[in-house]
């Protein structure tokens, strides 16, 4: 098992920074820093996202890992391990994405939703898969498939709050990807870095009792 993905069962949360102002990005980071929260995945489609990425790990690399979401095929996988990724993760599965991500010795967690999807995902060589939409998909669904498919680490992601983190782990989850519900644009934008903290506080505890 990589290093990354021992961290990511350790530490059990990710939190998604998507479409948010390079302005407000480093004290968002350190307001969840502040609460407990070190994985730190930035989505591609967020503008000067490889920016971002290149600056926290200069910044935030001691204390966090910081990855690139949203990885949707090869070359934004480049893009990203140049400007520093740790880990990459996806919504879908490119087996392009997986085999460069192993060359480079970078973890990739590409998204997955059937069992086909996830069997390819691993038969790529992905360690571990994002199980996507999960707020749709529900926890029972996630139980389901993880009867006979329990060998392969999966990753909650989509929808996941505080009312219903508990239920993924339970279902089988190793970790989950947070993103509107922890990095709340709203309080950014409005400077209530405070907020953050507690909520990325309540999560980190939450995940870590689980
Ligand atoms: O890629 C994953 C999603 O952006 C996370 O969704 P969320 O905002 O429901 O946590």
């Amino acid at each position: 098992m990589s290093k990354m993905l021992e961290r990511l069962k350790e530490e059990k949360v990710v939190a998604i920074f998507r479409n948010i102002e390079d302005q407000y990005a480093d004290k968002a980071a350190e307001a969840l820093l502040a609460g407990g929260i070190t994985m730190m995945e930035i989505t591609m489609n967020t503008e000067g996202a490889a920016g971002m990425i290149s600056r926290w790990r200069e910044k935030y690399g001691d204390q966090a890992a910081i990855g690139a979401g949203t990885v949707l095929d090869l070359d934004m996988a480049k893009e990203a391990v140049d400007a520093g990724s740790e880990f990459l993760i996806s919504p879908n599965l490119d087996e392009a994405v997986v085999d460069y991500g192993l060359k480079k010795g970078v973890s990739v967690w590409p998204g997955v939703m059937t069992p086909t999807e996830i069997v390819r995902a691993w038969k790529s060589g992905a360690e571990a898969v994002k199980v996507f939409p999960m707020g749709t998909l529900g926890w029972k669904y996630l139980a389901e498939i993880r009867a006979p498919l329990d060998k392969i680490p999966m990753m909650a992601t989509g929808g996941v709050d505080l009312d219903n983190i508990a239920d993924y782990f339970k279902a089988g989850a190793c970790a989950v990807g947070m993103g509107s519900k922890l990095v709340n644009l709203d309080w950014v934008r409005t400077g209530r870095f405070d907020l953050l903290t507690d909520k990325a506080r309540q999560f980190a505890e939450a995940a870590k009792s689980l």
